[in-house]
């Protein structure tokens, strides 16, 4: 009898989701999460600002999903080594998944994420690479990329696109065709190869994006050497590696010399650093607010400073209402709307701001204003 015989082990399938902040990274996530495409699928978040809103805001599912909020996955060493143990968890039982996405915060650079998956050998050797999917948002992409606060200092809204494997044009409703398309032929010039889909909140034929098989090693590896990032480690026997740290934002104890961790060292990386002026605020209260007012407050400050305002989120607590608030908005396109009852939860409101030249005691007067009486 011919035995069929399946290969010793196939390799699991990792997608970076990227995309400046706003772009809809959640939104296509949500979609994904209650499409039924064939994948099981553990999620990795990524979160600038310090409050977590994001997780409130992903639906519940079986998927699994772990939050990282310690910091930026692409700055920080430390990050990217949380990443691999995460990573390793996930390996552990791994019958349970067959797709992993990882989504990064909105000011990542996605390829020092990338490297992270070649430097730890015990993990490089299970998972692969599928795609780095880059959502780009129609209305308000061009602001990020022709930035004149950045002119010549490195753009993430620039490193996404060009380390994109495939690109979504996002929120195609809220921009005309002779819009799409000069965006359509910008992106082009930025990358040369990625195939560019539209969607409209999220919504994309899947087998575009997942199980693609698209990732191109050469590519990060190009990156790797313009950002300084070291991906020849040697490994010893017990799958750990040495290496010189150049980081200088590497807090090590050891730094300067060989380093012997468990779980491997990220990828040295040069320092490296995001837009310094785009700071996160963040603003928890333990109060419910005026609807109709904080509504009110909202639309007219973001309508003043939402050129330098990227993104406001928050979940609020809104008086003699059982359902909570749920605050998105991307520069001055202000969504506030309830969503569903608090049930046994605590009320509490939470709002996170990021943006440049954030006022935070003004915001903080401005949103205690709103209280309920
Ligand atoms: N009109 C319109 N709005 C959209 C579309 N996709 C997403 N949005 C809205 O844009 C806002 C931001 O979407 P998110 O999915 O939270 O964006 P994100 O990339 O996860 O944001 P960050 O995590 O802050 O970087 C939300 O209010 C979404 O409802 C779309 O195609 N059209």
């Amino acid at each position: 009898m011919n035995m069929h015989i399946e290969p010793a082990s196939q390799k699991l399938p990792i997608t970076i989701l990227t995309g400046f902040l706003g772009s809809g990274k959640t939104t296509l996530l949500n979609y994904i999460l209650t499409e039924r495409h064939g994948h099981r699928i553990a999620v990795i978040e990524n979160e600038f600002g310090e409050v977590d809103v994001d997780s409130d805001l992903v639906l519940a599912s079986d998927e699994e999903i772990f939050q990282m909020q310690n910091g930026c996955i692409c700055c920080f060493v430390d990050v990217r080594n949380d990443l691999i143990d995460v990573m390793k968890k996930l390996l552990s039982h791994k019958d349970k998944f067959d797709h992993i996405i990882v989504e990064t915060s909105g000011l990542a650079d996605p390829t020092p994420v990338a490297t992270a998956f070649f430097v730890d050998r015990s993990v490089a050797d299970e998972v692969e690479l599928d795609a780095i999917v880059t959502l780009v948002d129609a209305m308000h992409i061009d602001q990020h990329l022709y930035d004149p606060v950045l002119d010549g200092s490195d753009n993430q809204a620039v490193n996404q696109i060009v380390a994109a494997d495939r690109i979504i044009v996002n929120k195609i409703d809220l921009a005309g065709e002779e819009a799409l398309g000069s965006l359509e032929a910008s992106l082009r010039k930025l990358n040369q190869t990625a195939p560019i889909l539209r969607s409209s909140y999220g919504v994309v034929d899947l087998t575009n994006i997942l199980g693609v098989n698209g990732f191109r090693p050469s590519y990060v590896r190009e990156r790797a050497e313009i950002l300084d990032i070291d991906m020849d480690n040697d490994h010893d026997a017990h799958g750990h590696h040495h290496h010189e740290c150049h980081d200088s934002a590497c807090d090590h104890p050891d730094h300067g010399h060989e380093h012997h961790h468990d779980h491997g060292h990220a990828p040295a990386l040069r320092p490296h650093s995001h837009d310094a002026t785009v700071k996160s605020h963040s603003f928890v209260y333990p109060h419910s607010f005026d609807g109709e007012k904080l509504a009110t407050f909202l639309k007219d400050y973001l309508d003043e400073r939402g050129d330098d305002i990227f993104r406001t989120k928050g979940i609020v607590s809104v008086a003699n209402d059982e359902r909570f608030f749920v605050l998105q908005a991307v520069h001055k396109l202000v969504d506030f709307r309830p969503d569903h009852s608090w049930g046994e939860d605590t009320r509490k409101s939470k709002f996170v701001f990021i943006g440049r030249n954030l006022d935070r005691d003004g915001i903080d007067r401005n949103l205690r204003a709103c209280l309920a009486a």
